[in-house]
């Protein structure tokens, strides 16, 4: 079955068995060598526009987390950037590691941080996400970086809200939550053509990563590794290490929207 998971047997090594595209061209994450981003003054100002009523729920997928939004209108979207048009946020979630040494997808000069949180967003050229998809302008993420220092209390109610849904398949609502209270001071970013970092992998996302991290705690990185890859009744196996390494750049350009 399409059974993908992060463990020896089901992991990132295994995925191009089921998904070929693993081994295409435009793969993500990838390990950010700053001194070889090229500034592009022609990237406009960042500008998410996300309205804390469009928040629906939060789920436990198995693989990682999300916090779902209503994305039937132009309510919550990302214009500017690298993108042309307007994209609608659809959901956020994050990735990290069983230990602060490891948990991000993108490295910055071979940095790792703890954790990663990334929003993602389709374009509304097409019909819907599913439709947006497998296009290659279809989706737009934003990655910011988790990195270790004070608790960041714009974190805290989605990490309340894990208690509820510590299983795989777990959900329940999560109302009028502003997700652009998760973004740093700085929308500075590099900016470059890739893929889903899960199956299916598909090679439709620009990816937008922020410079600037985010704070996150001690305790509070325990409150992400508290959620289980498992479902109710099953061996319980801790939901961490819920990353993909570094893929080839394979002659993709990274753009700074900084000098
Ligand atoms: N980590 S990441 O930000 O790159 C990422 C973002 C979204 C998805 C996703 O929506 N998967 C399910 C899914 C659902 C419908 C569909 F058409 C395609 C599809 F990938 C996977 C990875």
């Amino acid at each position: 079955s399409h059974g993908w998971g992060y463990g020896p047997a089901d992991g990132p090594d295994k995925w191009a068995e089921n998904f070929p595209v693993a081994n295409g061209p435009r793969q993500s994450p990838i390990n950010i060598v700053t001194k070889e981003a090229q500034y592009d003054p022609s990237l406009k100002p960042l500008k998410p526009r996300y309205d804390p009523s469009n928040a629906k729920g939060i789920l436990n997928n198995g693989h990682s987390f999300q916090v779902d939004f209503v994305d039937d209108t132009d309510s919550s979207v990302l214009t500017g950037g690298p993108l042309s048009g307007t994209y609608r946020l659809r959901q956020f979630h994050f990735h990290w590691g069983a230990s602060d040494d490891r948990g991000s997808e993108h490295y910055v000069n071979g940095i790792k941080f703890p954790c990663e949180l990334h929003l993602v967003h389709w374009n509304t050229k097409y019909p819907s996400f599913g439709e947006a998809a497998d296009k290659p302008d279809g989706l737009a993420v934003i990655g910011v970086f988790l990195k270790i220092g004070a608790a960041n209390p714009r974190l805290q109610k989605v990490l309340d809200a894990l208690d509820s849904i510590k299983t795989k398949g777990k959900q329940t609502t999560f109302s009028n939550f502003d997700a652009k209270t998760l973004l740093p001071a700085s929308l500075d970013h590099w900016t470059y053509e890739g893929s889903l970092t899960t199956p299916p992998l598909l090679e439709s996302v620009t990816w937008i990563v922020l410079k600037e991290p985010i704070s996150v705690s001690p305790a509070q990185m325990a409150k992400f590794r508290s959620l289980l890859f498992t479902g109710d009744g099953e061996t319980p196996c801790c939901m961490v290490d819920n990353f993909r390494p570094p893929q080839l750049l394979k002659g993709r350009h990274v753009r700074a929207s900084f000098k």
